[in-house]
């Protein structure tokens, strides 16, 4: 699959709300989860979100592995989410490192919940919930964002 440009702070592309996904067996839907996946990978990141490609669409990838700065971090398949939302999450947050694949250069530490309770489409249209912890909930936490036109650098404490 292609790589994308991935739109840089200051686009605002990155500042809307994206949409919903109406039919996830659009062969644009399916295109999309391809590039996002290459585009991730060719970048070296954790995940990445539709509007980071300029498609303001609510599906994002979180493909978590191990780093120095996360050396738990479990080794993932890069997953497609698409329509995600929080439907519970812990008292406790957490500050955590992050970085973003379209604010480059920048790391901060940001407040996350520890453990949140999901809910997502597959690629395969299935409803997916599942209960996330420590990195796995960040990346999701951080591409959700996104989805609402958020940037981590919001949340910098
Ligand atoms: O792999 C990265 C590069 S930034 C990255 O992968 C973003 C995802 C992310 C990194 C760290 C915490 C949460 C999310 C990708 C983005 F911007 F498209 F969402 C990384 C950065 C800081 C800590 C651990 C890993
Ligand atoms: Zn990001």
């Amino acid at each position: 699959a292609e790589q994308l440009e991935i739109a840089q702070l200051g686009n605002p592309i990155l500042r809307q709300n994206a949409q919903p996904v109406e039919d996830i067996t659009d062969t644009a839907i399916q295109q999309l989860i391809d590039s996002l996946i290459a585009t991730a990978a060719s970048a070296n990141g954790v995940g990445i979100a539709a509007p980071q490609v300029s498609q303001s669409y609510r599906v994002f990838i979180v493909a978590s592995r191990p780093s120095p700065r996360y050396p738990n971090a479990p080794e993932m398949v890069p997953t497609a989410m698409i329509n995600p939302k929080i439907i519970a999450y812990s008292a406790e947050r957490v500050k955590g490192w992050e970085g973003c694949l379209s604010v480059p250069g920048v790391r901060g530490l940001v407040p996350r919940y520890q453990a949140i309770t999901v809910e997502y489409l597959d690629r395969q249209g299935n409803l997916q919930r599942q209960e996330f912890t420590d990195f796995v909930a960040r990346i999701f936490q951080h591409e959700l964002d996104h989805l609402d036109g958020m940037v981590f650098v919001d949340r910098l404490e």
